[in-house]
Order: C-alpha cells, then sequence, then structure tokens
C-alpha cells in the first residue's frame, strides 16, 4: 500500500510505478475486464463498450499493459482511488485492492498464508488471496458463499455471493443431467442453459448453467455477463425471484437463485407431475403479484423481455416470483441463432407485433403478459403442435364471433373451481385490453395491477361473506 494515496486521490495522479504493480495483478488472466465492466458515467451509463474492451485487448500484442492503458484512460476524468478500490472490492480483487488502500474485509481462515505476497508492501495476505482469486477453493472451503458483494440492502439479508465454479459442481452432484423424479439434479432446461438443483448450506438453490454459444466466445460471455450481474444484483421485490450469487470462472458462467418449489405458472397450470389445479383466487393473486414485480422493473426502468408463463415461477406459498430479467445483452446473439428452436416458437406466442420487428418497450411486456392472463384463464399453454403460435392472443376473436362455437364458458379453464362471473369477465377484458395491436391502446402496468389489486379484494370480501 502507498501511504501518500487517499480514497480522494485523482486516478490521473498515481505514479506510474503504482500502476505497473496494479497490472501486476490485473494484467494476469485478463483481471482488468472485471473492473472495465464495471466503470460506468455519472449519469449510470457503462463508460467502455465491447469495441473498447477489444482495443485494449489488442495493446497486448504491442506489449502494453492493458491495466495501464485502461487506468490512464479512466483518469482523464476526474475518477478517484475510492472508486477504483470498490471496484476491485466488488470482484474480489482484494489483493489489487491493497496495493492503494488498506482492505479491511474478513478473509476466512483457511486462506490466512503464512507470508504476505511478493511484489507488494501491503500487510494483507495477498498472494494466498490472488490465489483464492484464480484457483479452485480448497475442499474444506466448498460450499461457503465467498464474500459477500452486496448485502447492505435494507430488508435484504440474502446477501449476494461470488461461487468457484468448482463449489456449484459439488452441489449438484457435478451437475446430474438425471431429471429429479430420476434421482438427479436437472430442473429443466431453457433457452439459455440448463437449472439444477443444489444444496447450499442446507438451503435449497436453483442454479442455471449457461450455454456456450457458437458464435461468442467464452470472454466476450464473460465481459457481457458481468455487466449483466451489476443489474441483476440491485433489483429486489419480492415478485422477482431472488438471486443468490453467480459464478463466472469456470467453462460455463452460472447463476444461482433460490429455488422456487412449486415450479412454473406454466407446469402448474397444466397439473404436471399430479400437481392439484390452481383455484381462482390463487390464480388472480399469481397474476396480481407478477403484475407488481413487472411495475417494479418498468419504474426502474427495466423492460423484462420475455414474460410468460414458464417465467412465472412459484414460491411454497405459491407467491409469483418473475425470472429471468436482466439476461437481455448477453441473449442478444443466442435469440437470433436459436430463433427457430421449440423454446422460441413458444415465446414468439406472447410476443406483441411491434416486438417481433424489434421494438421493445414496456408496452410489449403488458402485451406479454395479457397472454399470461388468458392462459390463466383457460388453463391453455399458449402454444403446442396442435395450435398456431397465435392461438391465445386471437382467441377472443372467436368467443366474438357468433359463427364460432366457443363460448367464453367454454373457453374458462374447468379445474379452476368456483369463479364469480363478474370476476372472471374484469380478468378476461383486462386481458384482452393488454392485447391490443397498438401499443399506445393498452394500459400500463400500473393500471393493470390497480385492476388486479381490486379482483383479488373482491375475492377476499366474497369468502369473507
Ligand atoms: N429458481 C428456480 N426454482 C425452481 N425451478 C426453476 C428455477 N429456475 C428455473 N427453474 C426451472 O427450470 C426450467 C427452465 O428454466 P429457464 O429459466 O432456464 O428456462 P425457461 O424460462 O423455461 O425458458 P427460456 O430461458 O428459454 O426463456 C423452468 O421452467 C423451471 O421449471
Amino acid at each position: 500500500m502507498n501511504n501518500s494515496v487517499t480514497p480522494a486521490t485523482y486516478i490521473r495522479n498515481l505514479s506510474y510505478s503504482l500502476l505497473r504493480k496494479l497490472s501486476d495483478f490485473l494484467d494476469p488472466q485478463d483481471r482488468w475486464k472485471d473492473v472495465i465492466v464495471s466503470i460506468r458515467k455519472t449519469s449510470g451509463e457503462l463508460r467502455y463498450s465491447q469495441h473498447h474492451v477489444r482495443r485494449f485487448e489488442g495493446l497486448v500484442a504491442q506489449g502494453k499493459s492493458p491495466t495501464v492503458e485502461l487506468l490512464s484512460d479512466w483518469g482523464t476524468s476526474n475518477s478517484t482511488v475510492g472508486e477504483l478500490v470498490e471496484i476491485l472490492k466488488s470482484h474480489k480483487l482484494l489483493a489489487a485492492a491493497s496495493v492503494l488502500l488498506p482492505v479491511e474485509e474478513a478473509v476466512p481462515p483457511e486462506t490466512q498464508p503464512a507470508s504476505p505476497s511478493v511484489g507488494t508492501n501491503s500487510t494483507l495476505p495477498t498472494r494466498l488471496l490472488e490465489e483464492r482469486e484464480t484457483q479452485s477453493p480448497p475442499a474444506s472451503s466448498l460450499l461457503q458463499p465467498q464474500i459477500l458483494l452486496d448485502n447492505s440492502e435494507p430488508g435484504h439479508t440474502g446477501g449476494f455471493s461470488s461461487f468457484f465454479y468448482n463449489e456449484l459442481m459439488e452441489i449438484t452432484g457435478n451437475f446430474d443431467d438425471r431429471p429429479i423424479s430420476d434421482g438427479g439434479n436437472r430442473l429443466g432446461e431453457g433457452g439459455f442453459g440448463t437449472v439444477y438443483k443444489g444444496l447450499l448450506n442446507d438451503k435449497p438453490v436453483a442454479v442455471k448453467k449457461l450455454n456456450p454459444m457458437d458464435d461468442i466466445s467464452l470472454d466476450e460471455l464473460r465481459v457481457q455477463f458481468n455487466q449483466e450481474i451489476q443489474t441483476l444484483k440491485v433489483l429486489k421485490h419480492e415478485n422477482l425471484v431472488d438471486m443468490v450469487g453467480f459464478s463466472c470462472d469456470g467453462q460455463h458462467p452460472c447463476l444461482v437463485y433460490a429455488l422456487m418449489a412449486n415450479g412454473s405458472l406454466l407446469d402448474r397450470l397444466a397439473c404436471l407431475e399430479g400437481s392439484p389445479p390452481l383455484s381462482w383466487q390463487q390464480r388472480c393473486l399469481i397474476a396480481e403479484g407478477t403484475a407488481s414485480g413487472l411495475e417494479y422493473l418498468h419504474s426502474n426502468h427495466h423492460v423484462h423481455r420475455d414474460v410468460k408463463s414458464a417465467n412465472i415461477l412459484l414460491d411454497e406459498k405459491l407467491v409469483a416470483k418473475i425470472s429471468d430479467f436482466g439476461l437481455t445483452r448477453a441473449s442478444a446473439k443466442r435469440t437470433s441463432t436459436t430463433m427457430m428452436t421449440e423454446r422460441i416458437v413458444g415465446t414468439r406466442a406472447y410476443m406483441a407485433p411491434e416486438a417481433l420487428r424489434g421494438e421493445i418497450t414496456p408496452r410489449s411486456d403488458v402485451f406479454s403478459f395479457g397472454v399470461v392472463l388468458l392462459e390463466i384463464l383457460s388453463g391453455l399453454p399458449p402454444a403446442d403442435e396442435n395450435r398456431e403460435p397465435q392461438f391465445l392472443m386471437e382467441v377472443r376473436y372467436d368467443i366474438d364471433d357468433e359463427d364460432e362455437e366457443l363460448t367464453f364458458e367454454d373457453f374458462l379453464d374447468k379445474k379452476m373451481g368456483d369463479w364469480e362471473l363478474s370476476q372472471v369477465q374484469s380478468v378476461y377484458s383486462l386481458g384482452c385490453n393488454c392485447l391490443h395491436d397498438r401499443k399506445n391502446r393498452r394500459p400500463v402496468i400500473k393500471q393493470v395491477l390497480l385492476e388486479l389489486k381490486g379482483v383479488v379484494k373482491s375475492i377476499a370480501l366474497d369468502l369473507k361473506a
């Protein structure tokens, strides 16, 4: 550590020898990429793009240090050592941080080394810390979440951890691909990867192992993944699936979520694995919870882009939790290559007309949610091999058409139990309004939520009477 450096010191005032010391830690294994994806402008936007990353990468061939060049470039703004140290700490690059300032994070006892690092005058256990940053954990540390990156939010006690890939292998039986019913760990599969059940300190979790992609290198995927993690970890709401952490050091980036005991709304509407049918009240509470989660995303300037019943998970009390939010950038290339797969055809059944042309806005989420409302009412999947992908979004025309045999009552799920006509009709017309072809005629999610709250209230009053 250099005693003349304080958190307020401008990066541009750091000596060249200090920058070189930092590069000793950040050039190997491209750890500077963890830093570059975390640098933001004061507006909150990322300062550097993929294009910049490639430019800094190219410097290695010229014998230059990407770390020194990056910090020199960032230093032209008024960036400070305090900002840099926060970024280094958030990526567990504690040895690098300690080159600049004292770093007081707790280090698990098994990683305490006998002697400090060579190459810095830090009093911290830098060498072994650096090893911890780059190598697999010792067996004794398995199942212990690593240093928490973000547990400071009020009311949020779960924390957000960085895991080693090996740890996630360990807790998922080496990503055992057999389904849970056959004694394996596989919970399901989506367009991004496969989801496995794991036990983390006796707490069940779902680990999503992202697929490698043909059209994107692992390095590029890691950079995008890191950017998305920054977004994901700040989004917290009772109707969003809680994210426990991530892993970025293995062959597959992984996301770790709280396990949702009742699986997806899609599966529960289909009563898969013998699950009992959802009652009318349960369905309305799930719709209300989903709308509330979406309202939170929209009011925080996020569009989900993939609202569908498979992405609405249910916890042990059947509380709706939206999943798959925030994975948009890393998925952008993937979508074009997998457009023809069955899953994407499934997703197509939820897409607003303008979304099919690439125009994604909060109103396109509202459209997709309209399809979900019709699924909830009818219990029908939005697409299967016997139906057109637009079946549910167009069913209202058949119901309205006197020449068609389908009546409103026929359309309702017979398994739904007791329902009250005026309530069912309210949800149906709300769903149809969400499905308006012209996006500006659709309600915003706040209005949708308000209407659903009204229905839930009237069900509660009926049950009381
Ligand atoms: N947190 C979780 N808890 C319990 N089960 C989960 C969890 N996350 C995912 N699953 C299960 O894994 C399946 C696959 O999930 P995933 O999010 O990968 O795909 P998807 O949402 O079905 O499709 P896509 O990713 O293509 O949009 C889900 O349908 C669900 O059954």
